[in-house]
């Protein structure tokens, strides 16, 4: 089993590729729990339906159907270690497509579930999923916000990743998120960039987070998240 570590705009993971072995949920939950204290989350990478597969756990041993900078990691590592000649692979939360471009990697991410405006623990913001659930809520001086705290609050209540978003321009924006199964702040978190550009509604993004620069494009069939990929 070949067990690789990366990180992608800080948001950290070990990759286990077990396409040449198999593990039960349990022997995952347990691989993962005892490996990835330091790390974020894990990503399995398997075989179903002729096509690469990638099961997300994040640290705590929760399983989770989608992984947005997992992802980005996920075929960085088909592309760069397994020298697979693909654009596509398999998720919980359907088929992701994606390249590497001037040494980002780039990925559309799943479309997103309908944003319904709500307010938990006096903050007003949006619930949408974006492969998994994700509450956005804009601030006014996120350096001050007690993301730890508050965002576990707002995590129990809903059940979702916990976004708090600055606006720096119309399309410039900073994020910090408190991540479910992580129950902590992380350096960033790609889905929850995506779901806080998705309600920014504009066509291209930069989104600083405290791991580094994401980028997030609108196109005509969806959205696009680029960033880094590290072997760290
Ligand atoms: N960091 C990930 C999100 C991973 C899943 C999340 N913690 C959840 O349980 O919903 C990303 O980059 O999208």
């Amino acid at each position: 089993m070949n067990e690789k570590k990366y990180t992608a705009n800080g948001n950290s993971f070990i990759l286990f590729d077990i396409t040449d072995t198999s593990l039960t949920s349990n022997e995952k939950k347990e691989l993962v729990i005892k490996k990835c204290q330091d790390r974020d989350g894990a990503l399995f990478v398997e075989t179903k339906d002729g096509m690469y597969f990638m099961e997300y756990y994040n640290k705590d041993g929760s399983k989770a159907p989608f992984c947005g900078n997992g992802a980005r990691a996920f075929l960085f590592y088909l592309i760069k270690e397994k020298k697979a000649n693909v654009d596509k692979f398999l998720t919980e939360s359907g088929i992701v497509s994606g390249k590497i471009l001037n040494e980002k990697i780039l990925i559309k991410m799943p479309n997103p579930l309908v944003a319904r405006k709500i307010n938990v623990e006096n903050f007003s913001g949006y619930l949408l999923t974006v492969g998994v659930p994700h509450f956005v809520t804009f601030v006014d001086d996120i350096e001050h916000i007690d993301v730890k705290n508050i965002g576990k609050k707002i995590r129990n209540k809903l059940d979702a990743n916990v976004n708090f978003v600055e606006k720096i321009s119309k399309n410039e924006i900073k994020v910090r998120t408190f991540e479910r199964g992580v129950e902590d702040e992380t350096l960033s978190c790609g889905s929850g960039v995506t779901a806080s550009a998705i309600v920014l509604n504009e066509s291209k993004v930069k989104v600083h987070t405290r791991g580094g620069i994401l980028h997030i494009y609108t196109l005509n069939d969806g959205f696009y998240l680029e960033g880094d990929v590290e072997n760290v």
